[in-house]
């Protein structure tokens, strides 16, 4: 099984650090919420890890190999798939024309489509006159069929009503029980540690919590610690 793992990452921007001696093991076939104030430096981490922008020190490995030295491209060749904040769809292409930029053959396109039926009728419209939330359902199809091994998904929620977003989740945990490592940076963190086995709560760069979900979920008072930027549980 694949593992992903960073060490001591540090990750500075502008003035000074935003991310401060962070490690975590992602494994496949599970969700891990990370959450934390505004500022904490949870989409830095995510960057960090896809290459977005460059870490200033630690590690970052895939199944042992150092893949910080690597581009951006070269960690998605190796299946760290990241959906960005705001990233939206292309909205003058159609739903089909989406899915084709990342699906490799015509089974991926279906294989992504099986996860959202209801895209099926839109697949010769343009992208941009679907809602909201079936956007981000094309944005979800639109990374599934790239055959990711890790997942980062950056606030997937923004924008959306926790109903529309209620409905993307159960496929989120559809795709990491089909073996994919998901890293969920997520503004509804109930919702997201309650799909998620593992949580880490940065604040001010540094982890606060590094558990499970669940308990983090059943002791708000323990969520409030971190956000504060306790020590690391
Ligand atoms: N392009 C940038 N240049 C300089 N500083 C930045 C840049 N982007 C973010 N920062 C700073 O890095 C820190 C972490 O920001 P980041 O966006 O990673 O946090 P976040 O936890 O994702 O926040 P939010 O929940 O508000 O999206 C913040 O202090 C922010 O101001």
């Amino acid at each position: 099984m694949s593992a992903l793992i960073l060490d001591n990452l540090t990750v500075s921007r502008g003035a000074g650090p935003v991310i401060s001696g962070v490690s975590l093991e992602l494994g496949q076939g599970s969700i891990t919420a990370l959450v934390g104030p505004n500022g904490a430096g949870k989409t830095s981490l995510l960057e960090s890890i896809s290459g977005v922008i460059a870490a200033s020190s630690g590690s970052i490995t895939l199944d042992g190999e150092a893949i910080r030295p690597l581009s951006r491209v070269a960690r998605a060749r190796r299946g760290i798939v990241h959906i960005e904040q705001g990233r939206a769809v292309f909205p003058s292409l159609t739903v089909l024309e989406n899915l084709k930029l990342t699906a490799k053959t015509p089974g991926d396109v279906d294989a992504a489509l099986a996860h959202f039926p209801e895209l099926q009728k839109r697949l010769g419209t343009a992208s941009g006159l679907l809602s909201g939330g079936e956007q981000q359902m094309v944005v979800l199809a639109r990374a599934f069929a790239a055959h990711p091994r890790f997942l980062l998904i950056d606030e997937m929620s923004l924008g959306l009503a926790p109903v529309v977003f209620m409905r993307l989740l159960p496929v989120i945990e559809q795709i990491a029980a089909d073996g994919v490592g998901v890293l969920l940076v997520e503004q509804f963190t109930n919702l997201a540690l309650g799909v998620a086995q593992d949580a880490l709560v940065v604040a001010g760069g540094r982890v606060g919590y590094h558990g499970s979900a669940a308990e983090l979920r059943a002791a708000p008072e323990l969520l409030h610690r971190a956000y504060l930027g306790g020590a690391a549980a």
